[in-house]
């Protein structure tokens, strides 16, 4: 995979952070581990909290605005990892062709709503990601006005997924893209955007 991003140590550092942090709230939020050890763990984190916490940014790094469509620029192998800095969003990583943009991803434990079954507001968190960053990748600063989604059948855990968007209509301004989820060849979820060019530049 070829990096898209130029990364400074220290954002390379914070990327691993970020992993290990994942890591971490799945094996908290599944561990079953004996009293003894959910104590010290529970110490051993505010510990490192307390370190982390003496010199803070206000807000989560962002990427670089321009790296999906450099990433669209090198073509479907480039791979653009969306919020690599954020461990609540979810992971994924993204390839663009000229029409469109696919992601191959799997959820786990942490992004379950009915048993086995992705929360529906995750569902719309990955779609909405999957058009708003085609956008992106296509170089307009827009945001989503509206979003439409379809829950055909549950989208289940621990299973590979295949994610899809592409651009349906543009006009002036707005510009309309749709999105979806597939498991096993089958669609599970649906989108449709309606995003909106902002008249500011960034
Ligand atoms: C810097 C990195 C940025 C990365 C962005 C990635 C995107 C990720 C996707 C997201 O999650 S975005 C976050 C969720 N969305 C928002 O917070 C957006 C909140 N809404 C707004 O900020 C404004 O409503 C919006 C920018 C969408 C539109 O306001 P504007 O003042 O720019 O638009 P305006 O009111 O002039 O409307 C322009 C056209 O769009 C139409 N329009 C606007 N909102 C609409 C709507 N909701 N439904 C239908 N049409 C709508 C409006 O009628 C009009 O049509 P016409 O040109 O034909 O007259």
């Amino acid at each position: 995979m070829r990096a898209v991003e130029e990364e400074t140590d220290h954002r390379a550092a914070t990327l691993e952070l970020i992993e290990a942090t994942r890591e971490l709230m799945l094996a908290s939020a599944t561990t079953e581990m004996g009293l003894a050890e959910l104590h010290s763990a529970t110490e051993q984190m505010r510990a490192i909290t307390a370190v982390l916490a003496q010199r803070r940014r206000p807000r989560v790094l962002r990427g670089d605005f321009d790296a999906p469509a450099r990433a669209r620029a090198i073509g479907p192998e480039a791979g653009y990892r969306l919020f690599p800095f954020h461990p609540v969003a979810f992971p994924m990583e993204m390839h663009f062709s000229e029409s469109g943009a696919r992601a191959s991803v799997v959820a786990n434990a942490l992004f379950e709503g009915p048993r086995e079954t992705v929360h529906g507001g995750f569902v719309a968190h990955i779609l909405d990601c999957m058009l708003g960053t085609l956008m992106q990748a296509r170089g307009t600063l827009a945001l989503t006005a509206s979003l439409e989604i379809t829950y055909h059948r549950r989208t289940p855990l621990d299973e590979p997924l295949e994610l899809f968007s592409r651009i349906v209509e543009i006009d002036g301004r707005k510009t309309i893209a749709e999105g979806w989820i597939e498991h096993d060849g089958v669609r599970t979820a649906e989108a449709r955007g309606l995003f909106i060019a902002l008249k500011e530049t960034r």
